[in-house]
């Protein structure tokens, strides 16, 4: 499969908190119609536990079913809007020109499958996945090749459509054909076996077959019934080519988008939404190719329910309004596909891959949005709304179309026939392919015969899911691709076979026409209307609600109402109409998907997510405030602690910044944007501080350096003033021993030689440090920290040791002053006092 690569649409990632789990439902109903010989089934329905209404079609819908709508084709590629087409051939039996409504389980009655969750349910549907307005569809996106008269009813819908496609070859081919007949040419050496199908079809152009095989079906499934078209065939017979083709040959799904827009845009009188789903059945296995392929792998789709009741989950559904969004979801789902195959020709070769898009539609009646049915562009016999009556009008509801066009690329059809020559080699076999080819023969055998044997369907994934399609509930068109060279007869052969069988399979399509409250194209208007009401309220009460509002509040509030406002703004644009087809500008105009805003939530739950937003916030409000305190409220530390403790101290700082951090992070992932601003100030507040406490540290620890210094300083001096006292003392001993004491009067108040002191210097040290700080905060605090420059102040007063200096060097003059000053000592030569001197100060006696 190619497909064209488009720019990624937007996917706004919606916050977990506000997802909010829902219920599942079922993806059909069961009907109560037992007229004919097979069960009957109904369309398949998203709706499954919803609230449904049993409806009565109106008299114009009946009239309009009954009647075959043949107005003149329109010039080619243009578009008529005041003549809208409904180009779908009706039900020619009596019993199917009256479709009935299915009776519809009530709210509260249990399918058994209210656990499981599925992503097919209307109200799990991503909000990214957008919905579809036919107001909305672009001009580009529509087929230029509508052409009304190239509709064919191929008998009637209660037959399989099937046509043969031959692949071009050069080699010679073997069979002849003609435009419905094909046949082994007799060179071939076998007896010439005749097939006649819908439509043999030859050459290159993807345009013609698309014509032939789909565009009817495509057109069906637009008007409400379901429609399955698949390509079986051998392996490069050409199926991928028909179904996706390349960019030159569009295949079917690529046309068939285009016409889905263009259908909407030529049907002014109903709005339509559109969702994709994609899916792979590999080794019976099913991988969500919406999903990523860890996710896929590691959680394969289910099918739960039985017959009619099938759900598939987990299985996404993209909302799709333009064909950029469709691109989107093919190339997203190929690359998943690619991703998870490790031989690519091979896994794709081996399994089937079913795209799916999901219409929902109803009449446009007047609503209270103020954009009103079209005027001037009603479509002929235009049907009033709410065809449910006025008891239905009450309850809100209105006719809601809702069926599912499956495009099927199916694995090799080689795989189902020749696997069986290799039993042994169990992994080549094809479940799925090989329980197809059974049912079909049942089917077609029952139909034929009237009889009502078992159908293997829950033999393989692939019948099991098309069950309903299978059991008659759905307009199926087939194409088997051959590849008429010689080498390839009895693979041809085979799948000429099938397709004859299958051509005998009775279908009984239904549309289906259901008033129903929980269509997700009624809740989003209904939604509208609610979002609309509840924003002018709020805006009227406005003024006076903001006076007794702080101004966080009336922040959140005005954020309520944008979002509001918002919501309204993309649910609008979700609804395609043909206007919007029509008169949007280009794919730019309109986002492939809209912001991921939760569209299934009411009003109310809006409100109750926003207030319970605010009580998260008001938590980690809450949060911060007392992480806040804490590190304010931190021990302080003493001028003298350890570095360890200092370490201890910014080690437990930091981890409450971690915290911080963790909460302002989950405060931002509730909030976003406006957050951020707010974490990065409180992160800029906390570097700055932590760079002062980084700061302070280095600066104490430079303090404590000085203060070493100093004390090595004093123990020097200390040794040094010891020194000296001893000298003064033996020099004062000398001099009493001989006999001068008397003669000199010391001042014995002067004389204070230093005294070792207890503690020593330290102490003396540490008690006069404390004495001087004991004014200065030392603590860590960034205002009131200690510095060495203050230190450095108070050691500008004396020292001790300066002081002891000071008072010996004062002292020690005074005494040697007052000794040189005496004549005595002087004047004699050999006075002992002299060689005192001279010994003290180094100099000849
Ligand atoms: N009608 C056709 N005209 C031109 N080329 C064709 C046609 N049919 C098939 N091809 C080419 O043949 C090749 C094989 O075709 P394709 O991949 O569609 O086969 P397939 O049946 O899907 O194979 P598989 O079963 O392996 O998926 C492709 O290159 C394709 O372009």
């Amino acid at each position: 499969m190619s497909v064209p690569a488009t720019p990624s649409a937007s996917r706004l990632v919606r916050p977990v908190a506000f997802t909010p789990k829902r219920p599942l439902s079922t993806i059909s109903t069961a009907s109560d119609d037992s007229s004919s010989s097979l069960p009957r089934a109904t369309t398949p329905s998203l709706l499954g536990n919803a609230k449904k209404f049993k409806a009565t079609i109106s008299t114009e819908s009946k009239s309009r079913l009954n009647t075959k709508s043949r107005p003149g084709s329109p010039t080619k590629g243009s578009y008529d809007a005041s003549r809208p087409k409904t180009p779908t051939s009706r039900p020619k039996t009596p019993t199917s020109a009256r479709p009935k409504t299915p009776t519809t389980p009530r709210r509260g009655a249990s399918t058994g499958l209210e656990d499981v969750i599925s992503e097919m349910d209307v109200s799990r549907i991503d909000p990214e996945e957008a919905l579809v307005d036919f107001e909305n569809v672009e001009a580009a996106d529509i087929s230029g090749e509508i052409d009304e008269s190239m509709l064919k009813d191929y008998g009637g819908e209660d037959k399989v459509l099937v046509s043969i496609r031959v692949k071009p070859t050069d080699n010679p081919a073997v069979w002849n054909y003609n435009h419905k007949k094909i046949q082994l040419d007799n060179s071939a050496g076998k007896a010439p076996q005749e097939f006649n199908f819908d439509e043999i079809l030859t050459g290159s152009e993807n345009k013609p077959v698309y014509n032939a095989v789909a565009r009817s079906h495509v057109c069906a499934a637009m008007d409400g019934y379901n429609a399955v078209i698949f390509a079986y065939g051998q392996t490069a017979s050409g199926k991928t080519f028909t179904l996706t083709g390349d960019e030159d040959q569009p295949g079917i799904i690529p046309r068939a988008m285009k016409d889905i827009f263009g259908y909407i845009r030529r049907t002014p009188t109903r709005e339509y939404l559109l969702r994709c789903s994609y899916l792979e059945i590999y080794n019976e296995s099913i991988h969500d190719l919406l999903a990523p392929p860890s996710t896929s792998a590691a959680q394969p789709v289910q099918i739960h329910g039985t017959g009619p009741n099938v759900v598939l989950a987990p299985l996404r559904e993209e909302v799709v309004t333009s064909l950029k969004g469709v691109r989107e979801v093919l190339h997203r789902g190929e690359g998943n596909r690619r991703t998870a195959s490790t031989d690519w020709n091979e896994r794709s070769s081996r399994s089937h891959s079913v795209f799916r898009v999901v219409i929902e539609s109803r009449e446009r009646g007047d609503r209270q949005d103020g954009e009103g049915t079209p005027s001037g562009r009603m479509t002929p016999g235009y049907r009033p709304p709410t065809p449910g009556g006025a008891r239905l009008q009450a309850k809100g509801g209105r006719s809601v179309q809702t069926s599912v066009l499956s495009l099927i690329d199916l694995a090799g059809s080689e795989k189902a026939t020749s696997d069986k020559e290799r039993t042994r080699e169990g992994k080549y076999i094809n479940t799925s392919l090989l329980t197809l080819g059974s049912v079909i023969s049942t089917l077609a055998e029952n139909s034929a015969k009237g009889k009502t044997d078992h159908v293997p369907f829950r033999n393989s994934k692939l019948t099991r899911m098309l069950q309903p399609s299978l059991s008659g509930d759905a307009r199926i068109s087939v194409v088997c691709t051959i590849n008429p060279s010689k080498d390839a007869v009895g693979e041809s052969t085979s799948t000429l076979l099938f397709a004859q069988r299958i051509k005998k399979v009775q279908l009984h399509a239904q549309k289906k026409e259901v008033v129903d409250t929980d269509a997700l194209l009624e809740r989003y208007r209904k939604e509208i209307e609610e979002l609309r009401q509840r924003l002018a309220e709020r805006e009227a009460e406005a003024p006076v609600r903001n006076r007794r509002l702080s101004a966080r509040e009336q922040l959140d509030e005005s954020r309520a109402m944008n979002d509001l406002n918002s919501r309204i703004r993309q649910l609008t644009k979700l609804i395609l109409t043909s206007q919007t087809v029509g008169e949007s500008k280009g794919d730019e105009s309109r986002p492939a998907s809209p912001t991921k805003i939760d569209f299934d939530m009411s009003p109310y739950q809006l409100q109750q997510e926003l207030l319970a937003a605010r009580r998260e916030l008001e938590t980690q409000s809450t949060q911060i405030l007392s992480l806040e305190a804490a590190l304010l409220a931190r021990p302080v530390l003493p001028p003298d602690a350890p570095d360890s403790e200092k370490d201890k101290m910014l080690s437990e700082q930091a981890k409450t910044i971690r915290e911080l951090e963790f909460v302002i992070n989950g405060y931002e992932d509730n909030l976003g944007e406006p957050l951020r601003q707010v974490k990065e100030d409180v992160e800029r507040e906390w570097s700055v501080k932590l760079d002062k406490e980084t700061k302070l540290r280095e600066e104490k620890e430079a303090w404590a350096d000085v203060l070493v210094k100093q004390l090595e300083k004093e123990k020097k001096m200390r040794l040094k003033l010891e020194e000296e006292r001893q000298a003064l003392a033996a020099f004062v001993k000398k001099f009493d021993a001989l006999g001068l004491g008397s003669s000199i009067v010391l001042p014995p108040t002067k004389l204070k030689p230093p005294m070792p002191n207890p503690g020593g210097a330290a102490a003396v040290f540490a008690e006069r440090h404390q004495r001087q700080n004991k004014n200065l905060s030392l603590e860590l605090d960034p205002v009131a920290e200690a510095s060495p420059v203050r230190f450095t102040a108070a050691a500008a007063e004396p020292s001790l040791l300066e002081e002891q200096w000071d008072g010996l060097d004062e002292t020690s003059f005074e005494i040697v002053e007052k000794l040189l000053s005496d004549k005595s000592t002087r004047s004699s030569p050999s006075s002992p006092l002299r060689e005192v001197f001279a010994a003290k100060e180094n100099v000849p006696a």
